[in-house]
């Protein structure tokens, strides 16, 4: 018997198997879509601290990629047998194969998705909570962007599975190429000759869709992005702004609030973690223009307690106001069965750099300093992207305002950060140990960026170990040890003139091996 060639090559005009490939493509690009979506929220609801939410889902990824697709498909099949009602819709092959394919694969989509969230960096979150972002606000423009990327190499391997579990459909006596190929070589027996053009007709569908989430992929790393947009230079910029209306400083001074003298004011801050007393009755008060540096040994509380200044830590007890309006309150015996939140409007108000820039890596250096000013609706588009240059062109970045991330040094990312932050008008700036992450050689461009704004008058508060920069520019020190404030006095006092022994010998230690900057 010999390899009939010529009939092989009949079936590619032959339309049933053009028809049955037809069917094969619909059942999976719906299938995927539907349970990419379903997995999506199905990975939401399990990565949720919400046992009610996280539970059922989690038992439903366990059942369902348990079982056996064929055995799904069998039992919706026959599920008309017990449930008479649903005959209308599951004795259509075609429907009963949909969704026992999205019933067993969104429990595959919503392992992918939950690892695509997990792998987004928790300091992304934080990022945009300190903009006052809401928490869908964050999964919407910062975190399923990023997820999606991440997880889409692995969606895509899972379409090219469905394609393939497709053919399972036959045994419902659904159309696709299988059962098409299979009735045909039950009749004239060329079941090698059949084969070979049913899996002709596979590899098609499958290279077919496989370049093109290829070319998604692409398109969606921005690694491989180019800045092709011409940055424009600070005169171009200063003309475009001649003609733009005043700005509103919302962030800062509003009416009625010149009185405050004090921009943000905390009082008794306690915070623990599990056994840990990390802030112990910890109080400080900023006023207007000044700047506060917090120094004292690794691990004394003090990046904990400016957290607690823009609520990504929620202390114990304790009470913050910024400009005059409470921030958060609660007595140090209140019971915490009810969560005291800050609330995101007075967020906004506090401008937050973190040390290790926590920028959005999907998004441009411009539009990094956009997110918070369109998401709070701040003016018209045209006027915000105008502030945002404005901003790039303050910190001397301006040229690179179409940068991505990953396209600048770690100093031109902070810098990036810090017109982020300013961006919102912030009523004070937080600075957590901004240059900690830096090569030395970048770290004098981001303090004298800090230094421009203190002379400016912006209220600041910096956690550093830059002595000699904390002493230049601030008009208190605050040393922290052990959760307590143990001093605060003006530079002056703190390095000339300090009674307290610690203090002392703290700076002795870091004189001996801090440069000069
Ligand atoms: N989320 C957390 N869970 C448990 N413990 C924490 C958490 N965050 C901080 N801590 C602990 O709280 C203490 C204070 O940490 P914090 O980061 O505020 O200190 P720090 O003075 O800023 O230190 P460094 O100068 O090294 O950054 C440390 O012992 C730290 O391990």
């Amino acid at each position: 018997m010999t390899f009939d060639w010529e009939y092989a090559a009949s079936l590619l005009w032959y339309a049933p198997l053009w028809k049955a490939s037809l069917v094969v493509v619909a059942l999976s690009v719906l299938a995927w879509t539907i349970a990419a979506c379903l997995g999506f929220f199905l990975a939401l609801a399990k990565l949720s601290s919400l046992p009610l939410l996280k539970l059922p889902v989690a038992a439903y990824v366990w059942f369902f990629r348990s079982l056996p697709l064929l055995v799904l498909l069998i039992f919706v099949y026959n599920l008309p047998l017990v449930m008479p009602w649903t005959s209308d819709y599951l004795s259509n092959p075609f429907v009963a194969g949909l969704l026992a394919l999205v019933l067993s694969e969104t429990a595959y989509m919503a392992e992918i998705h939950r690892g695509g969230l997990l792998s987004v960096h928790s300091g992304q979150r934080e990022a945009g909570k300190a903009l006052g972002i809401s928490y869908f606000g964050i999964q919407r423009l910062i975190v399923v962007p990023q997820a999606i990327r991440i997880s889409l190499p692995t969606l895509s391997n899972q379409f090219i599975t469905i394609v393939k579990l497709t053919s399972l459909v036959s045994v419902i006596s659904l159309a696709e190429i299988l059962l098409v190929g299979q009735r045909l070589y039950t009749q004239n027996f060329k079941v090698l000759e059949t084969m070979l053009m049913v899996s002709l007709f596979y590899v098609l569908i499958v290279t077919l869709f496989d370049n093109a989430l290829k070319f998604g992929e692409r398109h969606l790393d921005v690694s491989r992005r180019k800045t092709h947009r011409n940055a424009i230079n600070s005169e171009q910029l200063a003309s475009l702004l001649v003609h733009q209306p005043a700005r509103k400083e919302t962030g800062q001074d509003t009416s009625g609030e010149e009185h405050v003298e004090a921009v943000i004011e905390a009082r008794g801050i306690n915070k623990r973690f599990g056994e840990m007393q990390v802030l112990k009755d910890v109080s400080l008060s900023v006023k207007r223009g000044e700047t506060v540096s917090i120094i004292g040994p690794s691990g004394s509380g003090k990046t904990t307690f400016i957290r607690t200044l823009n609520g990504l830590e929620v202390p114990d007890s304790g009470r913050i106001t910024l400009n005059g309006e409470v921030f958060f309150s609660r007595e140090p015996n209140e019971p915490k069965k009810e969560q005291r939140l800050p609330r995101l409007a007075q967020v906004e108000k506090v401008g937050m750099v973190f040390q290790q820039f926590n920028l959005f890596p999907h998004r441009t250096a411009l539009q990094n300093v956009l997110l918070g000013p369109r998401y709070h609706r701040r003016g018209s588009a045209k006027q915000l992207e105008l502030e945002a240059l404005e901003m790039l062109d303050k910190v001397g970045l301006l040229v690179h305002a179409h940068k991505y991330p990953h396209q600048l040094s770690g100093g031109q990312q902070q810098r990036v950060a810090i017109a982020r932050a300013l961006a919102m008008r912030p009523a004070v700036m937080l600075f957590d140990e901004p240059t900690s992450a830096l090569d030395p050689e970048l770290v004098g461009e981001v303090l004298k960026t800090i230094e421009d704004l203190a002379h400016e008058g912006m209220t600041l508060i910096i956690v550093t170990h830059e002595m000699q920069f904390a002493r230049r520019i601030s008009d208190k020190i605050v040393f922290m040890e052990a959760g307590s404030v143990l001093h605060a006095a003006s530079p002056h006092e703190t390095f000339e003139n300090c009674n307290e022994p610690r203090v002392r010998q703290f700076l002795q230690e870091f004189k001996a091996h801090e440069p000069t900057r």
